[in-house]
């Protein structure tokens, strides 16, 4: 699909190439460069990550990196509420596949914290945040084909608050009817605005998914990655 069949708004530049694993390469390239260049002038950075099945080569290609881990927060946009040894954790996903060799020196805040509900636990995840600055230096949001980015989900009650940057609140339960676990997010109020944001998609479905997005960027609600579709949004997509 060329670009322009995307009618992306202007200053989103779309990327797109043949393997992920070229996708991979290129946005760790990428986001190295924005926390190399962030480190330089701040004395620490943050890098928001997305769990899920797409993310896997870009953590294995960006924990190489020769940055200096030790000066990086590196934290998940959302989490499923379960065990760090569940299969389906983020949090495990993110230790076992970017938290390893020379990212292993980054400090690592985690959103799943003791509790039987995100609610229960909501309290200790922000204070396990309380050290994350905003605006977020670097930000990998993924998507799913329902328009969500994060946990940020359509059929989620409490989407509205999570959506309302008029909130203090900069993480968020999620109760989505359509996924099997729980969830905690950051709020659009924390993923807001960072320094370098990048979408990062694979397969037809995703690009498909995202043209529709296009179609009605004002709707949110629908659709809550159109809150991301702004410029400087970087999307990274292959086949
Ligand atoms: O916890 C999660 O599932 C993610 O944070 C979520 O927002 C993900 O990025 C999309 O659902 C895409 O997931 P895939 O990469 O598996 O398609």
């Amino acid at each position: 699909m060329k670009m322009h069949d995307l009618n992306l708004p202007e200053s989103v530049d779309a990327y797109f190439f043949d393997t992920p694993g070229d996708t991979a390469v290129a946005l760790a390239d990428a986001v190295a460069k924005h926390l190399s260049e962030r480190l330089l002038i701040a004395p620490r950075a943050s890098l928001v990550v997305s769990g899920g099945s797409t993310p896997l080569p870009f953590f294995e290609a960006l924990r190489e990196k020769p940055l200096d881990w030790a000066r990086i927060d590196v934290l998940l946009a959302d989490e499923r509420w379960v065990s760090e040894d569940d299969n389906d954790s983020n949090t495990r996903l993110v230790r076992e596949s970017l938290l390893q060799g020379p990212a292993s020196e980054a400090r690592y805040l985690s959103l799943k914290q003791p509790g039987d509900t995100p609610a229960d636990g909501l309290a200790a995840a922000e204070t396990a945040l309380e050290e994350l600055h905003l605006p977020l230096d670097v930000l990998i949001l993924g998507m799913g084909n329902d328009g969500h980015t994060a946990s940020l989900f359509p059929d989620a009650p409490e989407l509205d608050q999570a959506l309302d940057t008029d909130s203090a609140a900069i993480v968020a339960p999620m109760t989505p009817p359509s996924q099997p676990q729980k969830r905690i997010t950051l709020t659009l109020r924390a993923l807001s605005r960072a320094g370098f944001t990048a979408l990062h998609l694979k397969g037809d479905d995703k690009l498909k998914t995202l043209q529709g997005a296009c179609s009605d960027i004002e709707n949110i609600r629908e659709m809550p990655i159109r809150a991301f579709l702004k410029p400087g949004l970087q999307v990274y997509w292959s086949a």
